[in-house]
């Protein structure tokens, strides 16, 4: 049976990154995504603004919608602080059965909780099921046309607080222009654009930061 793109990733990363090693987990799909296939990771130069959105944040409770291979759950939870956790969203089961190997590899699985299923009935499940109170950070990177209605989602289910930060990826390319209008012309959210590029590619792309004002 011919192997997935994804599982050709998870592949090499086994082969060639160190058990245990977050970042080295990291640089190993950044280098074969960039010198072999492409994949919608969210990569090593939108991933530093991640980084730093993250640490100013500091979140003890984190979010993500879209998990894909993990990539970004690796990045995410490589900075959390003792007793901080990740909470990642994939609906796609293939992919979701790739990223638990890649987050067990890594050895940040004490830090993730890997959820599979579609985003819209997660969310309203978040504070009985998983007890979540609220949300210190989220990253928005599923799909483009799910941005606004799972913001609005986790607004109706009171799950942001004053100070909650969103980070969305892919507001250029594929591009969000809904959601841009949306989260950009709503008084209770404070935006700041963050100018990058296409993982791996030279194609403009950019991630926007939306906080919470209560
Ligand atoms: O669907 C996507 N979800 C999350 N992130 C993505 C991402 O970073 C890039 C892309 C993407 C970009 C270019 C292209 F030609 C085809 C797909 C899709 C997603
Ligand atoms: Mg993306």
């Amino acid at each position: 049976m011919n192997q997935t793109k994804e599982q050709r990733i998870l592949n090499f990363v086994l082969q060639n990154a160190v058990r245990g090693d977050p970042c080295s987990v990291l640089d190993t799909i950044d280098k074969y995504c960039s010198q072999k296939e492409w994949a919608m990771n969210v990569g090593d130069e939108k991933g530093l603004i991640l980084d730093k959105t993250v640490e100013e944040v500091n979140p003890s409770v984190a979010l993500e919608l879209g998990t894909y291979c993990g990539y970004s759950a690796v990045r995410i939870a490589r900075l959390l602080k003792a007793g901080a956790y990740l909470l990642t969203v994939e609906f796609n089961p293939e992919f979701a059965a790739i990223a638990k190997q890649m987050i067990e590899f890594a050895g940040v699985q004490d830090k993730v909780k890997l959820l599979e299923g579609p985003s819209e009935e997660i969310i309203p499940q978040l504070k009985k099921k998983y007890e979540v109170d609220t949300l210190d950070f989220v990253f928005l990177d599923h799909w483009k046309d799910r941005y606004t209605p799972d913001t609005i989602l986790l607004q109706e289910c009171n799950l942001l607080r004053k100070g909650s930060v969103l980070l969305a990826d892919n507001i250029i390319f594929p591009g969000a222009p809904e959601f841009l209008n949306y989260i950009r012309n709503n008084p209770h959210f404070q935006c700041t654009n963050y100018p990058s590029h296409l993982e791996y590619m030279k194609v403009g792309d950019a991630m926007e930061k939306a906080v919470f004002l209560g």
